[in-house]
């Protein structure tokens, strides 16, 4: 569930005369997400997402998020419109938290996208990072290289109790990541959480990219090796070479990989692959059962990374 923090309607009808929405048709609680509290909210000038922004993150934050959800919608991007209030801001407060409007998204996301999807995820993937790149603000990947020691430090004791064996894999692949990491690709505003539950669809036409509460700057290429583990591997982990060379052709034909990063996507892949299994393992291993926060599977992603660890040439995700 995501509502951690419950709005009245007397409460909720006093922060929206700060808009030109007009007054609340209906709202409920939205179940999914795990990070923030949700609402579905039908205004009289509309449908909007509405959202108090719960402790998980980090507040001075919240301007450079929205900022860039504005940018980018004004850029084409099919993306949330954050609503302006009528002084400008586009961050208020209620029932206690900060809270923002955002336009509501058409569509539903795909558990199982098909290779055509994946071709459209890629292309859009491309527009945000061409859009992205004239946004004059920044903010570091808090999830980059030294923030994964950071997690691992919090579960490194306890990550054999996940399967055997897994502290040494894990050991062995931090210190070959951190000494291969490259510092030098093309880099700007990724999305880095482009998951399957954050792009939605009407039908084979992408209809919206949501949540964007993990952007920040980082190598382009590496939003795209997040891409492949979230969208080419099917549920047994396989890796499905089809759905691979659909979502980079579909990248390419909008921003072609340099050939540096082509000969990169392995080891990024590899490292966004611990990346995701670091914050899995590390919700897995402290949010107690029963809590309301989703946990997800640390293991889909070590054997992400098992897969990548093996990959010699970018050609395996269909690259020539
Ligand atoms: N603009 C939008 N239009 C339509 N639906 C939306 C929109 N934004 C969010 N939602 C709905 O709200 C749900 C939660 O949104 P979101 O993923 O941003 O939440 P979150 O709390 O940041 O969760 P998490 O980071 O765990 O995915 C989405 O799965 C979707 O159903
Ligand atoms: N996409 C992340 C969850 C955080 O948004 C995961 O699947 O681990």
């Amino acid at each position: 569930m995501a509502v951690y923090t419950d709005v009245n309607e007397a409460q909720l009808s006093r922060f929206l005369q700060d808009y030109d929405v007009g007054s609340v048709l209906s709202y409920k609680g939205i179940a999914e997400g795990s990070e923030n509290s949700n609402f579905l909210l039908h205004a009289e000038r509309g449908s909007f997402i509405l959202t108090l922004y719960e402790k998980r993150v980090d507040q001075s934050d919240l301007p450079f998020f929205l900022c860039l959800m504005q940018h980018l919608a004004r850029r084409g991007v099919i993306c949330p419109l954050p609503v302006q209030r009528r002084d400008g801001e586009l961050i208020g407060e209620l029932a206690g938290r900060p809270a923002a409007i955002i336009t509501f998204l058409e569509g539903m996301w795909m558990r199982h996208p098909t290779v055509a999807q994946c071709g459209e995820v890629g292309r859009s993937l491309a527009q945000l990072h061409l859009a992205g790149a004239d946004f004059p603000m920044h903010r570091a990947n808090a999830l980059a290289v030294e923030g994964w020691r950071l997690l691992w430090n919090g579960s490194r004791d306890r990550a054999d109790e996940v399967s055997p064996g897994l502290a040494a894999e894990v050991e062995a692949e931090f210190t070959d990541i951190e000494t291969r990491w490259p510092n030098d690709l093309p880099r700007g505003i990724i999305h880095a959480d482009l998951f399957p539950d954050n792009v939605f669809f009407l039908g084979d036409r992408l209809s919206g990219l949501i949540d964007f509460y993990f952007a920040c700057d980082d190598f382009y290429a590496y939003d795209v090796a997040t891409c492949l583990n979230a969208w080419c591997f099917e549920t047994d982990f396989s890796f499905n070479p089809a759905k691979a060379a659909a979502l980079l052709t579909g990248y390419e034909a909008v921003r072609p990989l340099s050939d540096r990063e082509k000969a990169a996507l392995p080891l990024l892949a590899r490292g966004s692959a611990l990346r995701f299994m670091l914050t899995r393992l590390y919700d897995w291993l402290t949010i107690p059962d029963g809590a309301s926060v989703q946990k997800r599977d640390p293991l889909e992603y070590v054997a992400k990374l098992r897969f990548h660890r093996d990959v010699t040439s970018p050609s395996t995700y269909g690259l020539s």
